[in-house]
């Protein structure tokens, strides 16, 4: 009876589990070399060896070896996938280096001899200096003129042994000047569209959060990467926010098993195809589940995986801050309370509200230079060394959601830029050119959306501008 119990899940549970595959799973080498023997194909000895079996035991037979060759379906599938990717990914690189080497080309055609610029282009970034190659038109209408500012003025002790002036070695002041330097980085990053790539390759993005109060913010942030371009999009939450975020979107792969006793290893088998987790949106703050989320994380890191932590999951780095501390492809978004409570818990003592950006310097630092977006009337940008500002102009409308817009696009972005090749960012911390692609981005969605809908402007609305905003931001 058990084993017939057995036979039913087993057989009932594998097209689901090729369903939540969601990666294209072709019949595995293993499948087409050894199929399934039928009794008229298999040898007399074996008729013979099993003629005096119980049917228990033939079945219990059966199972073993239908569950072992299912096993190794999955390895080599699995095998397969990575031998893809990998290629695909090197592929990306070749290809964008090809694009590279030809605007360089195109360039020296069009202008042999540099133009005279009318104001000086930034003069202490080593990276800015060297001219990104024009893969696409510059962005903007050149009516504003570079403004670099220098940030060194503080004398301050930024952390044991450093004073500022040493781990301050630029800040790009906004609207303007980071406008024009960073978003051709940025736009070096963004893969081109072809008809030679697969679904999952422009990313495979997760998002650790949703629960019962919480159902919106996952939802805002996951198809929030689907629209900047990502090919996929996964919900981590919890058992009883998984239908209600499955009915907002038919787009989406929603996994409820956050609070399930194996969440850790439900969501660990995913993590090799996932490209950059967005941790924290809808959470919450119950114990159980900032465990979880924090065991991803780390199983995350010891990956390379690109994290970006947001709302409840910087609850959790307030709590722990050494789950993120130091880890390079770490990302946090604060507003400013939470940006306080990490701060304090950081610095064990009240924050100086004077100042935000030499606060947002000091966090990154404490934090072990992982980059900081500390989110307000103009969104600060640091890893501690470097500083960002984005003042694009938004709108005065506050709607909840627009952060998690932000982190799910962030999500995106992060993964493009730590997966082109360095010259891309021009030895930028892709970290930083990341951040400010979704923070311009969010705040131009915000601008459009205000425009149609001025007051009732809701964060559904400014998912609608994604595609426009993206367009003027980064292709035009
Ligand atoms: N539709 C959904 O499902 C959405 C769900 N969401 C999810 O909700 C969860 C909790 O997130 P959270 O931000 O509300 O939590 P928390 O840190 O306790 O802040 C609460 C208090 O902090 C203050 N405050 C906030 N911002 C401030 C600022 N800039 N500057 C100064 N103060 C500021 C403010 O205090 P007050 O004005 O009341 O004094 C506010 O009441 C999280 O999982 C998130 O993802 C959201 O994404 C929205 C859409
Ligand atoms: N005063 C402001 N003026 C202009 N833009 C702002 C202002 N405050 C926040 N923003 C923009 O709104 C976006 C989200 O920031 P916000 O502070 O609302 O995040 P959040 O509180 O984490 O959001 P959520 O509601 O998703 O939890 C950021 O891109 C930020 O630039």
């Amino acid at each position: 009876m058990n084993l017939l119990k057995r036979a039913t899940f087993i057989f009932s549970e594998r097209p689901l589990s090729l369903a939540l595959g969601s990666f294209p799973t072709k019949q595995s080498s293993l499948t087409k070399t050894n199929p399934p023997a039928t009794l008229s194909s298999r040898p007399r000895r074996s008729k013979k060896r099993f003629a005096n079996m119980s049917l228990e035991k033939l079945m219990e037979k059966f199972l073993e070896q239908s569950m072992e060759a299912e096993d190794n379906f999955y390895r080599l599938e699995e095998q397969r996938l990575q031998a893809e990717d990998k290629r695909r990914e090197e592929e990306h690189s070749r290809e964008l280096q090809m694009l590279q080497m030809l605007g360089q080309i195109f360039a020296g055609i069009r202008a042999p001899s540099p133009a005279p610029q009318a104001t000086p282009q930034p003069s202490c970034t080593p990276q800015t200096k060297t001219a990104v190659p024009p893969t696409r038109p510059p962005f903007g209408n050149g009516n504003h003129p570079p403004a670099l500012t220098e940030f060194a003025s503080h004398s301050q002790p930024a952390g044991p042994g450093l004073l500022m002036e040493e781990v301050i070695e630029r800040s790009f002041s906004l609207g303007t000047a980071a406008m024009d330097n960073v978003i051709p980085l940025l736009r070096n990053t963004i893969p081109p569209l072809t008809s030679k790539k697969h679904k999952g390759q422009d990313g495979r993005i997760g998002i650790i959060g949703g629960c019962q109060e919480y159902t919106g913010a996952p939802f805002f942030a996951a198809i929030s990467a689907l629209k900047v371009g990502a090919d996929l999009s996964h919900v981590f939450c919890t058992k009883d926010a998984a239908p209600v975020i499955k009915s907002y979107s038919p787009e989406l792969i929603v996994h409820p098993v956050l609070d399930s006793p194996n969440a850790v290893e439900e969501i660990e088998k995913w993590l090799p195809r996932l490209h950059s987790l967005v941790v924290g949106p809808g959470l919450g703050r119950e114990d159980m589940l900032l465990k979880n989320a924090k065991e991803i994380i780390e199983r995350s890191k010891l990956r390379g995986i690109p994290i970006i932590i947001d709302a409840d999951g910087l609850w959790l780095v307030a709590k722990e801050p050494s789950v993120i501390q130091g880890y390079q492809r770490g990302i946090l978004t604060p507003n400013f309370m939470e940006f306080t409570r990490l701060y304090e818990a950081m610095h064990h003592e009240p924050l100086d509200s004077t100042d935000h950006k030499r606060s947002a310097q000091q966090l990154a630092i404490a934090m072990g230079h992982l980059t900081l977006v500390l989110k307000g009337e103009e969104d600060i940008i640091t890893d501690g060394k470097n500083m960002l500002t984005c003042s694009q102009e938004g709108s005065g409308r506050r709607c909840g959601g627009q952060g998690d817009l932000l982190s799910g696009s962030l999500g995106v972005f992060a993964h493009w830029a730590f997966s082109s090749p360095p010259d891309a960012t021009k030895g930028m911390n892709p970290s930083l050119v990341a951040a400010f692609g979704a923070t311009s981005l969010t705040r131009q969605c915000n601008r459009q959306a205000f425009h149609k809908h001025s007051r009732s402007t809701t964060t559904s609305d400014m998912i609608q501008e994604i595609s426009s905003a993206f367009k003027k931001l980064f292709e035009s």
